[in-house]
């Protein structure tokens, strides 16, 4: 057991997807794993270890930004010998021609958060995806014909932004999308030596304006969800 996870001693894969959104950890666990036992209900976090197609696989929900998503992947692997944290999240794109439900496949992370910044000093270049996953997974999209545009996205601590310019120079730049949570996860998995990976769908895009509900957001989209999981 650690402080923020109730798991007991092996109850948790090698493997993890993470979710900012719990309910999110749920529908995988419910839809796509079988043999599916609940480890986790600490703070409303749940988290789940099934298999998916023999292999034994965890999803946890991590709350949403920085601080909470490093709380959980530091647990995991210091508690839990987690080897490998694939995120399924959403974002928000912030390059026009981005439709509603495009994958992307995050290469690295820009952030300016003073949190990040203790691990990567200069806020200028980007954390890149720790270990083979990015590959692997450009790789099996091209295999299973899921449809996924692999960049750089933007990890903020700010949701709301009341800057109009927020992201002028991320968009010259070419980031693609805008989230909350992976250039921590990429820090701390290549300072850990573990592999990570953040997949994830476009709920909104900033500049288009066009959205989808909150409950979408929970489902995600489904081809993320096994992307991941045959990856893991
Ligand atoms: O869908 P999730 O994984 O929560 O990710 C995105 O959604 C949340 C904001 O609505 C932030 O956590 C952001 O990173
Ligand atoms: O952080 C996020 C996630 C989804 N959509 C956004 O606009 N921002």
């Amino acid at each position: 057991m650690s402080l923020h996870i109730s798991a007991k001693p092996g109850e948790i894969a090698e493997t993890v997807l993470i979710s900012g959104d719990p309910l999110r950890a749920r529908n995988i666990a419910e839809t796509m794993l079988t043999e599916v036992i609940c480890y986790n209900q600490v703070r409303g976090m749940l988290g789940f270890t099934g298999f998916y197609k023999g292999k034994r696989v965890s999803v946890q929900g991590t709350g949403m930004g920085i601080p909470s998503t490093a709380i959980y992947v530091h647990e995991f692997m210091h508690s839990y010998n987690v080897k490998k944290i694939i995120r399924v999240g959403t974002c928000g794109a912030i390059q026009p021609e981005l439709e509603l439900g495009q994958l992307i496949i995050a290469e690295a992370a820009y952030t300016d958060s003073a949190t990040h910044q203790l691990y990567f000093p200069d806020p200028a270049s980007a954390a890149p995806a720790p270990g083979r996953l990015l590959e692997q997974a450009i790789t099996l999209a091209q295999q299973l014909q899921i449809p996924i545009i692999s960049g750089p996205v933007f990890t903020s601590d700010l949701f709301y932004s009341e800057a109009a310019d927020r992201w002028d120079n991320w968009i010259k730049k070419g980031v693609l999308a805008v989230e909350m949570e992976t250039s921590i996860l990429y820090a701390l998995a290549a300072y850990n030596q573990i592999e990570a990976l953040s997949i994830l769908s476009v709920s909104d895009n900033i500049i288009t304006e066009k959205l989808t509900t909150a409950q979408e957001r929970e489902h995600a989209s489904s081809e993320m969800m096994r992307l991941a999981l045959e990856l893991a």
